[in-house]
């Protein structure tokens, strides 16, 4: 990946929180051999110790105060509901340094960020999602007036460096892009995990039913990606009249699978709108 450098040096990256979505984004981005140097603080100890253990390179600290220090991007990776007293607390480290601040939290908006961290900031709100581990992420970004071009293009570039990126110029379509790619990933996997238990009870071993299970929905993405055929083509190409998938399918739909996914997404996004009417 080829991010632009702000300064002559590698871009210093640090992230505030070293969860699950901040480890899938470092491990992205260490696998792309990104000119970076990249510093995590975590209140967490033993999270750090796992990370610096797996990679040495990754500065890490209980501090994230130090951690800023000097930092071109600052990643805030905590939940929602602390996002608040976290930033509160690096305000006069930000007004004097002036980093650009990617925050990859559910709801919480720009204006509150940028109140918290004492105002003028430069933010960028980002919505990844854990396949970044594997660099197959997909990430809805906003940027707000204060970003710079520069800055925008290294908030793309690092996170183009872990998977498909898109810009929304309305900061609000970012609670729908939560629901669709942010939470999307686990609604896969409950589908996985559904095919599991099934495939057992019909007698297939649970290593055999795994491999089957995984290499379907790899082939089933793949070719929807790759095939230009739209999904509901795709599924037709499946079905053979009176054969199994109909029967398969006549289940599902009869279940009310899609209403079923219209509230699922729908619940998800005013779950992110509570979250920054909550923290705002
Ligand atoms: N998980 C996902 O798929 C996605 C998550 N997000 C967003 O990413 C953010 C993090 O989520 P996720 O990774 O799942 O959550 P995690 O709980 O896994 O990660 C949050 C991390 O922040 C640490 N932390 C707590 N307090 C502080 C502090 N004061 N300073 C620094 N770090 C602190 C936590 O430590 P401890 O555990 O010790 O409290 C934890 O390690 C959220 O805002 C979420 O909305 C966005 C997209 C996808
Ligand atoms: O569940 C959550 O709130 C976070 C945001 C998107 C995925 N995980």
């Amino acid at each position: 990946m080829d991010i632009p450098q702000i300064t002559q040096k590698p871009t210093t990256i640090t992230f505030i929180g070293a969860g699950n979505m901040a480890r899938s984004l470092i491990v992205g981005l260490l696998q792309d051999k990104a000119n970076v140097v990249l510093r995590v603080a975590d209140p967490d100890l033993q999270q750090l110790d796992a990370i610096h253990k797996h990679w040495p390179d990754v500065l890490t600290t209980t501090d994230n105060l130090e951690a800023m220090q000097g930092a071109d991007v600052v990643v805030l990776a905590v939940k929602p509901q602390i996002m608040c007293a976290v930033t509160e607390t690096l305000a006069e480290a930000a007004q004097r340094s002036r980093p650009l601040f990617i925050s990859i939290a559910a709801g919480i908006r720009e204006a509150a960020l940028n109140r918290w961290l004492g105002g003028n900031q430069a933010i960028v709100r980002c919505m990844p999602n854990t396949p970044a581990l594997v660099q197959a992420g997909a990430t809805g970004l906003y940027a707000n007036p204060q970003a710079s071009e520069k800055q925008r293009s290294v908030a793309e570039s690092i996170l183009r460096a872990v998977g498909i990126t898109l810009w929304f110029d309305d900061e609000i379509k970012l609670d729908a892009v939560t629901a669709i790619s942010g939470s999307g990933p686990a609604y896969f996997f409950l589908v996985m995990e559904a095919m599991q238990t099934a495939a057992e009870q019909l007698g297939i071993r649970a290593e055999d039913a795994h491999l089957l299970i995984m290499q379907t929905a790899l082939g089933a993405a793949k070719l929807a990606l790759e095939s230009g055929d739209m999904p509901a083509e795709l599924r037709h190409k499946v079905t053979s009249k009176g054969g199994t998938t109909e029967a398969a399918l006549k289940v599902l739909t009869g279940g009310g699978l899609q209403d079923l996914f219209v509230q699922a997404l729908q619940a998800a996004e005013s779950r992110s709108r509570e979250l920054a009417a909550a923290n705002s």
